[in-house]
This record gives structure tokens, sequence and C-alpha cells, in this order.
């Protein structure tokens, strides 16, 4: 069963609790929370306060990617907020096995996130280590830009050395996902799509979650 992520970086801010509930009523199986600092890429977004204030208003998973320098500092302060996995990318983590050790020891799940300029060899060496792997289909910092389709053979590589190593972790995709490009994640291996302008800029979000469904199960 695909997983499906909306990305709350095009909700309404304004009314961003009744946002998360709109979508988990619409059948989302994750909440993503995308954390941007103004350094590691050119947008300022969520802080641990937000990720605290709509804790409450869903029991839903919170997928929160962290898009920021030094993501050590702040895994703390995430974990207390109520995030559920924390991704962080290889290209802010000097010592990315220890920040993954970091994250796992607060008892919540690790992921790792490449850019899509960055080769997976990058991540050969944790695989073992973690619970998630989000290959980035567009350059991070903004939502509603378009899918990087070269991107597609990196997620055939990683599906093949988790099958080769009977491997559990979780891939995820994020970036310009839509109906179209999910069927094109899946055919390779994806399992989790974060969807966030896709999904937010539908009135009707059963209708856009049900489009990625509908799809999605062409392949399976
Ligand atoms: O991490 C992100 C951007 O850095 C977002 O999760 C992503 O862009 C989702 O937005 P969209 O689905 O509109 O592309
Ligand atoms: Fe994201």
């Amino acid at each position: 069963m695909i997983k499906i992520a909306p990305s709350i970086l095009s909700a309404d801010f304004s009314i961003l609790g009744k946002e998360v509930k709109d979508v988990e009523k619409a059948g989302a199986d994750y909440i993503h929370i995308d954390v941007m600092d103004g350094h590691f890429v050119p947008n300022i977004t969520i802080g641990p306060l937000i990720v605290e204030a709509i804790r409450p208003v869903t029991s839903l998973p919170f997928d929160v990617h962290l898009m920021i320098e030094n993501p050590e500092k702040y895994i703390q302060n995430f974990v207390r907020a109520g995030a559920d996995i924390i991704s962080v990318h290889t290209e802010s983590c000097r010592h990315l096995h220890r920040t993954i050790y970091q994250i796992k020891e607060q008892g919540i799940k690790a992921g790792v996130v490449l850019n899509p300029a960055t080769p997976v060899e990058m991540i050969r060496d944790v695989l073992t280590d973690i619970d998630l792997v989000l290959l980035m289909t567009v350059n991070p910092g903004f939502g509603g830009q378009t899918f990087i389709p070269n991107v597609l053979k990196k997620i055939e590589q990683v599906k093949r050395w988790k099958d080769e190593q009977n491997l559990t972790f979780e891939i995820e995709v994020d970036g310009g996902i839509n109906d179209e490009t999910a069927k094109q994640c899946v055919e390779k291996g994806v399992d989790v799509l974060v969807a966030g302008s896709y999904i937010f800029n539908n009135k009707n979000r059963v209708q856009a979650i049900e489009m990625i469904r509908t799809r999605v199960s062409e392949v399976q």
C-alpha cells in the first residue's frame, strides 16, 4: 500500500489546523512538514512552535523534513514538538551516521535526504541504519516546482540495494508530485509520495488523493 504525505507548505497557514484535519479526513498517511532556515535553502518556513501547535489536531505521523544547517542542534526540539520521523540532508550533515543515531536515540524514526544532484552512493554505508530514504525530485526550497525526471534512476538504484540486502526502510519522493509523476515513481519502487501543491491547491482533497491512488494502482 503506497503512502501519501501531504506537504503543509502549500496549505493555508491562516487555518493550518483545519487544513491538517482536512487532509487526514481525505486519507493522508503522514503529514509532511518542511522546515527551512534561509541558509541551507533560500526560504524560511516552520519551526518547532508550529509543529507543537498542530500536534493535537491529528494522530497521523509527522514526517519532518529538515532543510537547515546544523540539523543536529534542533533534533530534540522537533522531537519534543511531536515529530515521528525526522529526515536530514546528507548535504548538511558533516557526521551523517552520528546524526542518524542522535535521532534514533530519541525513540523516533530517522531518514536521510538527497538533493537531485547528490549521488545515491552518499547513503550507501548508512542504509542499514535508517528508516527512510527521501529522494528530492526538485531542488529544495519551494513548493510548486517541476519534477526532475533524472531522479527516477536514483530511485531504481536505492530500490535495488534495498531488495538485495532485504532492508525495510521506506523510499520517499518529494517535489513536483502529481498523479502522473507519482505513477512513474511507484513504478521504480517508491513507498511514500509527498505532494504539496497537487493536494492543497485542489479544493477537494479527497479527489486529489484519490486521483493519485487510482493512478498508482495501475502499477501495483
Ligand atoms: O520539501 C519541499 C520543498 O523543498 C516540499 O515538500 C515540496 O516542494 C512539496 O511541494 P510540491 O509538491 O508542491 O512540489
Ligand atoms: Fe519536503
